[in-house]
């Protein structure tokens, strides 16, 4: 009778005796629990940066804009859990494991915000809220027309905007990318270097350029930065001085495995868009040693249809902890092979733009983890060409705000350059 398990059929132990057993049988699943929670963590949020000074930034990231960390910590503990347990093993985990997750209280964390840096303080940020799935909303922009966004998924939050450019606008910088020429995409990618945040296994097809105020028309370059800057609800500097924007042309058969376009914080690794590195030749550029991508969000443009396939893929969209352990030994970073197995597809069209945040933020609104879950990729062109434009913005942790951004003063000189590039108006 004594050894009868809480939950057989017919086992009628005392009740005093039953928790009890239930008590000392839910510590062990919740160590067993706990072994894979940091796992899980780790593969969500990666490794070092998850802490309790971590929690509490993320908890605050909750409250400050749409809340995602400790509600999804919580659902994905739930959804673990009641896929190892049962009955009365369930209920009393779940309360145990809520308790836990609630444990990490948000004590007083003034955190002082330094602000002796020279002459330009990077505002805090938000995140346009995706309320949910196929929700649209519409935002007014202070140029153009206003911008029709479509919710793609909630984590990362992820945006349709068909038509944010016009037709005129995407031949243009087409035709002035074709001027200045394309180079293969592997030559930007030399070893040491990085684009995007794990490497590993990352493929890219693909001919590149990047693009300023030199060689697109300055009013179209404007009126891009002023929409994008709307958009996002930041000041238009934020854009202006974020990395230069980079066109991506795909033949078919090109491709972009899924990567991240942003670094996971690397030991205070200062922002690559704030700290000038050089390689042995003294060129200029970035590498994970010296300097970090910290791109809070991704403004991508379409520039062309494309007859067949070259759709943006992000494979761990919107999924729960276990979807993403299932997939962690699949080939879901490959979309030659992949790409419609991804949660969220969506198809080029010339115009449209897609918008998605890297990262969670931090109280002051400074960038934090990276949020895997915008892993994106481009998948196989079948037939056709693919044309992109892709806006990085930039946001610095706020430990690294000293120097407002290395491209500040190209893009003042590009801007004023003379001999000015004009759209045609036929
Ligand atoms: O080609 C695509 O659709 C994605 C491009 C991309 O991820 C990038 O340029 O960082
Ligand atoms: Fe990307």
């Amino acid at each position: 009778q004594e050894s009868c398990h809480v939950n057989d059929v017919g086992c009628q132990l005392p009740e005093d005796q039953i928790i009890l057993k239930t008590k000392e049988q839910s510590e062990s699943w919740m160590s067993a629990f706990m072994d894979q929670f940091e796992t899980l963590k780790n593969f969500l949020f990666g490794e070092p940066s998850w802490n309790e000074d971590r929690a509490r930034e993320d908890k605050f990231n909750e409250e400050m804009s749409f809340g995602m960390d400790e509600d999804l910590m919580i659902k994905y503990a739930q959804s673990l859990a009641s896929s190892m347990l049962e009955g009365e093993q369930l209920k009393v985990f779940t309360k145990a494991a809520t308790e836990v997750l609630m444990q990490r209280e948000d004590k007083d964390a003034d955190g002082g915000i330094i602000d002796d840096y020279s002459d330009f303080i990077y505002p805090p940020v938000k995140k346009i809220i995706p309320h949910k799935v196929g929700h649209v909303q519409h935002k007014e922009l202070g140029v153009g027309p206003p911008a029709k966004l479509i919710t793609k998924s909630l984590n990362p939050p992820l945006f349709e905007i068909p038509n944010f450019l016009s037709d005129e606008q995407c031949d243009h910088i087409i035709k002035m990318s074709e001027k200045k020429g394309l180079k293969e995409s592997t030559m930007f990618q030399p070893k040491d270097r990085t684009l995007a945040g794990n490497n590993k296994g990352i493929e890219r097809v693909s001919y590149m350029s990047f693009l300023t105020g030199k060689d697109i028309d300055k009013s179209l370059l404007n009126t891009i930065h002023e929409r994008a800057a709307d958009l996002l609800d930041i000041p238009k500097e934020v854009v202006q001085w974020s990395e230069h924007l980079a066109i991506g042309m795909y033949n078919p058969g090109g491709h972009y495995y899924a990567h991240l376009d942003s670094n996971e914080d690397n030991n205070g690794v200062p922002c690559c868009f704030q700290k000038l590195c050089y390689d042995h030749d003294l060129n200029e550029v970035d590498y994970i040693d010296c300097c970090r991508m910290c791109r809070y969000a991704t403004l991508l443009y379409y520039l062309s249809d494309v007859e067949e396939g070259g759709e943006t893929a992000f494979p761990l969209a919107d999924l729960t902890l276990n979807e993403m352990l299932n997939k962690e030994s699949t080939h879901w970073q490959n979309l030659t092979e992949t790409c419609h197995e991804a949660s969220v597809v969506i198809k080029p069209e010339k115009g449209k733009a897609i918008l998605w945040y890297n990262h969670f933020i931090d109280r002051n609104g400074y960038i934090t983890n990276v949020d895997k879950r915008s892993f994106h990729g481009g998948c196989d062109v079948i037939r056709g060409q693919k044309w992109i434009a892709t806006n990085w913005i930039s946001t610095p942790l706020y430990q690294h705000r000293h120097w407002a951004s290395k491209y500040r003063e190209k893009f003042y000189e590009y801007m004023r350059t003379e001999d000015p590039v004009q759209m045609d108006h036929a």
